[in-house]
């Protein structure tokens, strides 16, 4: 198959201000694409104004998945490729953000770690090329298990003396879009009001809804069944989907609400634009833990400033307190699988 491209008419010029603010529309590359979250989040990427090249990469798919969304009546353009005749270096090269949803999705019976064995090596694959064609790009991964995806992506950046904590963001979106469709139908309130905070990692007892910071007062067993609706939301789905996958349609919509929030600090300079975000963090240093989603306020950079959980209840205490020893497990299997690599 050959690599495919496709030119909308009418695309603003890409221009960069001296501060390496991007000040003309971003290329943003979407790295698995023709997937299940790939196809419906690059349709959602093309209503982005600030995007000015959409560039969809798959190792299947891609030109049709391109073609189709192409056609669609927004300024940007968009190019589509596969891996055939340097697909990926194509896609990548002057890229400002890279979003990846490559990977195999889980089947009911199966923990996110499940998936490491497959997605571990297809993210390490992705990196490695970003840090080749696309250095400076800021890189934001969707692929599960998102707490040794995000290790992985550093580790190879270190490998290849490119590495900046800032770059790199593991997206968490679902689980705060979740919390608050799930603590607006208990509250009967509208959920696009509703900011539930959801720090830790994302997969199962690491995922802590901050509930006590909403403003709403909980029973006891209110709190234990949405804390654990919460964390098990992505199990709902792949058990409603029955074999054919995990969430799709609600990531994408979640993704797409990142990159937004992304754009609009990278491209417009907007300051407190703040996005829970699975990234570099400090907090947790003293328990040896380097990586931790918060609340992370956007930059030119991606990580501007990396926000303190603020107070926890009792209970939340409780949960960090659960969710810390499976996390350092997650980001050390990651860590492991690059320094293990051969190549
Ligand atoms: N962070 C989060 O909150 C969420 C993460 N996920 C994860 O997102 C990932 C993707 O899920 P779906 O889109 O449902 O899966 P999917 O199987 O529908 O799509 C994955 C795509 O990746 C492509 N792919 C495989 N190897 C590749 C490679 N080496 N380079 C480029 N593309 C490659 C496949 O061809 C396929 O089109 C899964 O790992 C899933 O667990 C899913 C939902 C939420
Ligand atoms: O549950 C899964 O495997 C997919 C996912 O990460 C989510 O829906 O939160």
């Amino acid at each position: 198959m050959f690599a495919f491209k496709l030119v909308n008419v009418g695309v603003a010029k890409r221009t960069f201000s001296s501060s390496a603010t991007v000040a003309n529309g971003v290329k943003v590359a979407v790295l698995g694409a023709a997937g299940g979250i790939g196809q419906p989040l690059s349709l959602l990427l093309k209503h982005n104004k600030s995007i000015s090249h959409l560039s969809l990469y798959d190792i299947v798919n891609t030109p049709g998945v391109a073609a189709d969304i192409s056609h669609i009546n927004t300024a940007s353009k968009v190019t589509g490729y596969v891996r055939e005749n340097d697909g990926l270096k194509l896609a990548l090269t002057d890229s400002d953000v890279i979003v990846i949803p490559a990977g195999v999705p889980r089947k009911p019976g199966m923990t996110r770690d499940d998936l490491f064995n497959t997605n571990a090596g297809i993210v390490k694959e992705l990196a490695v090329a970003a840090a080749e064609f696309a250095p400076k790009a800021i890189m934001t991964v969707i692929s599960n298990p998102v707490n040794s995806t995000v290790p992985i992506i550093s580790e190879v950046y270190k490998k290849y003396n490119i590495y900046d904590p800032r770059r790199i963001l593991g997206i968490t979106t679902l689980d705060v879009v979740r919390a608050s469709r799930f603590v607006s139908e208990l509250k009967g309130t509208d959920p696009s009001n509703e900011k539930v905070t959801v720090v830790g990692g994302h997969s199962g007892v690491t995922i802590i809804p901050l509930l006590s910071q909403t403003g709403h007062t909980f029973t006891d067993e209110e709190l234990k069944t949405l804390t654990h609706r919460i964390q098990f939301g992505g199990d709902e789905v792949v058990k409603a989907k029955a074999g054919t996958g995990s969430a799709t349609l609600s990531m994408a919509y979640a993704a797409s609400c990142f990159v937004d929030s992304l754009l609009r600090a990278m491209v417009k300079g907007e300051k407190g634009i703040i996005e829970p975000s699975y990234v570099k963090s400090n907090l947790f240093n003293s328990d040896n833990i380097e990586y931790f989603a918060s609340n992370v306020e956007l930059s030119a950079e991606g990580v501007g400033k990396v926000h303190p959980l603020g107070k926890l209840s009792a209970y939340e205490k409780d949960l960090l307190a659960a969710a810390l020893p499976e996390l350092k497990k997650n980001i050390a299997k990651g860590a492991e699988f690059v320094a293990n690599s051969k190549d």
